[in-house]
C-alpha cells in the first residue's frame, strides 16, 4: 500500500513521543512478539544515540496477560477481566521493551484522571521530564486497574497526545497496523486512498476514520485523529505511520516519512501562550517587586522567590495566577509551582533556602518561564 504514499521529510524533532499499539505487539489472540517492536525499538535506539529524547506509550498489556493465561483467559467483553489481563500482562510488556532498548525502561502508568488534576499533572510531568534528564525510556501506559473507562476506550492514543503536551514533545509519532489515513478505512472501501498530508483536521477528515478493524487494537483511526488534534492544538505535529513496515520505520531515523503528516495548529510557543493568556480567571495573584517585573515583562525569565513582595488568593500548587508589579498592573500570567501560603513564606527568599523555609522542594522557579506569558513587552507591544 504505500507504494502510493511519497516520502516526505519529518519535522525536525528533539523530543518525541512514540505510541505503539496492540496491533504491533501482539498477533490477534496471541502473546507478545518481538516481530515489529524489534524495528521500532531500533528507531528509539538510534534517536537515543542521536541526542534526542523519547516517551514511549505502548499498550499490548491485556493481549499480554491473556496469552499468559491461554485458554483459561477470561472472555473478551468482560471489563473487569480485561483489567485483571491488563495488570498481569503490564510485566511482560515491560520486559519485551527492556529487552530490545539500549537503555533501561522505566514503568509509568497514567490515567486520565491523573492528567485532568492539576496537582498530579504537574507530579507527572516532573517524573516524566526527571527520566528523560536521566536518558532512560519511559514506557507510558493506561493504569487500567483504575482506570475503567479509558480501558473501555481503550485510548492510548488519546493518552499519547496528553503525555506529548505534558513533556513538551515537538512530535508524535504513532505507530500502527495500516501505513497511513485513508480517505475511508480501507478494510471496507476497496477505493480509499492513503492521505500523505493532513493541513487542518476539518470533520471531513474527521469523518474519514473508522473504529478498529481488529481483535486486540481498541481505539481505531478515531482515536489516532482524536490524539492529532489535541496534539495540534498543544503546538504539536502527529505522524501516523505502519509500524510492521521495518523499511518505514528505519526511515524515520533517517528524519524521512512514509505515512500520514498531520500539522501542528500553531507553534508549540504560540499555544501554550495563547492557552495562558486566555484560561479563565487567574486564583490568586503575587507582587513583585521593579526588578522581577522588568525581567518577567522581556518573556523569557522564570519568576524566582527573590523577587516575590506578596501573594494573594488561596490559589493551590499549579493553579494559574497573575504577577503584578508594585503598581498592581498586571505584567504576566503564568502556573505556580507553589500555593500561596507556601509563596508568602519563600516571599524575598533566595531560591538555594527553599528547602529549609518549606522542609521540601519542588525546585527553584516559582513561576517557571515555560509556564508563563508575559502580558506586555517593554515597547508596550502585547505578545
Ligand atoms: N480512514 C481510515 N484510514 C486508515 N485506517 C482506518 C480508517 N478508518 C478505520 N481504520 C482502521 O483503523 C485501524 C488502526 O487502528 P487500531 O486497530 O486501533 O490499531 P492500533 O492497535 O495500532 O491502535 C486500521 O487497521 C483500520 O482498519
Ligand atoms: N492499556 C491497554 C491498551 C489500550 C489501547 O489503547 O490499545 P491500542 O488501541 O492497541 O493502542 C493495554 O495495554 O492492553
Amino acid at each position: 500500500m504505500s507504494a502510493h504514499l511519497p516520502e516526505q521529510a519529518l519535522p525536525g524533532w528533539r523530543c518525541a513521543v512514540v505510541k505503539v499499539g496492540s496491533n504491533l505487539l501482539a498477533a490477534d489472540g496471541g502473546g507478545l512478539t518481538d516481530r515489529y517492536a524489534l524495528a521500532l525499538a531500533g528507531f528509539i535506539n538510534a534517536s537515543h544515540a542521536a541526542g534526542r529524547k523519547v516517551v514511549l506509550v505502548s499498550s499490548g498489556a491485556v493481549a499480554a496477560g491473556r496469552a499468559l493465561l491461554r485458554e483459561h483467559a477470561p472472555a473478551a467483553g468482560d471489563l473487569a477481566a480485561r483489567q485483571a489481563l491488563a495488570a498481569l500482562g503490564q510485566a511482560p510488556m515491560i520486559a519485551l521493551w527492556q529487552s530490545l532498548s539500549a537503555r533501561p525502561v522505566a514503568q509509568v502508568l497514567l490515567t486520565h484522571d491523573d492528567l485532568r488534576n492539576r496537582r498530579r499533572y504537574l507530579n507527572a510531568r516532573s517524573t516524566l521530564r526527571g527520566l528523560l534528564a536521566l536518558d532512560v525510556l519511559p514506557v507510558v501506559n493506561e493504569n487500567d486497574t483504575v482506570a475503567v473507562d479509558e480501558l473501555k476506550l481503550g485510548d492510548n492514543d488519546n493518552l499519547a497526545a496528553i503525555v506529548a503536551a505534558l513533556v513538551d514533545a515537538d512530535l508524535l509519532l504513532i505507530a500502527s497496523d495500516i501505513d497511513a489515513l485513508y480517505s475511508a478505512d480501507p478494510r471496507r472501501d476497496p477505493q480509499a486512498a492513503p492521505i500523505a498530508r493532513v493541513g487542518a483536521l476539518t470533520p471531513e477528515v474527521l469523518a474519514m476514520a473508522g473504529g478498529s478493524g481488529s481483535v486486540v487494537g481498541t481505539g481505531g483511526m478515531r482515536t489516532k485523529l482524536e490524539a492529532a488534534s489535541k496534539a495540534a492544538a498543544a503546538g504539536i505535529p502527529t505522524v501516523l505511520f505502519g509500524g510492521r513496515d521495518a523499511v518505514t520505520v528505519e526511515a524515520l531515523g533517517r528524519d524521512r516519512l512514509r505515512g500520514t503528516l498531520i500539522d501542528a495548529a500553531a507553534t508549540r510557543m504560540q499555544a501554550r501562550k495563547y492557552w495562558l493568556r486566555h484560561a479563565p480567571a487567574a486564583a490568586g495573584c503575587i507582587s513583585v517587586d521593579a526588578g522581577a517585573a522588568h525581567a518577567l515583562a522581556g518573556g523569557r525569565a522564570s519568576l524566582l522567590p527573590g523577587g516575590i513582595a506578596g501573594a494573594r488568593g488561596e490559589f493551590q500548587r499549579g493553579d494559574l495566577v497573575e504577577i503584578v508589579d508594585a503598581g498592581g498592573k498586571a505584567v504576566a500570567r503564568g502556573l505556580c509551582q507553589y500555593a500561596a501560603g507556601e509563596v508568602r513564606r519563600l516571599a524575598g527568599r533566595h531560591s538555594r533556602d527553599i528547602e529549609a523555609v518549606l522542609g521540601y522542594s519542588y525546585g527553584s522557579e516559582v513561576v517557571h518561564r515555560d509556564d508563563l506569558v508575559a502580558l506586555e513587552t517593554a515597547g508596550g507591544m502585547t505578545v
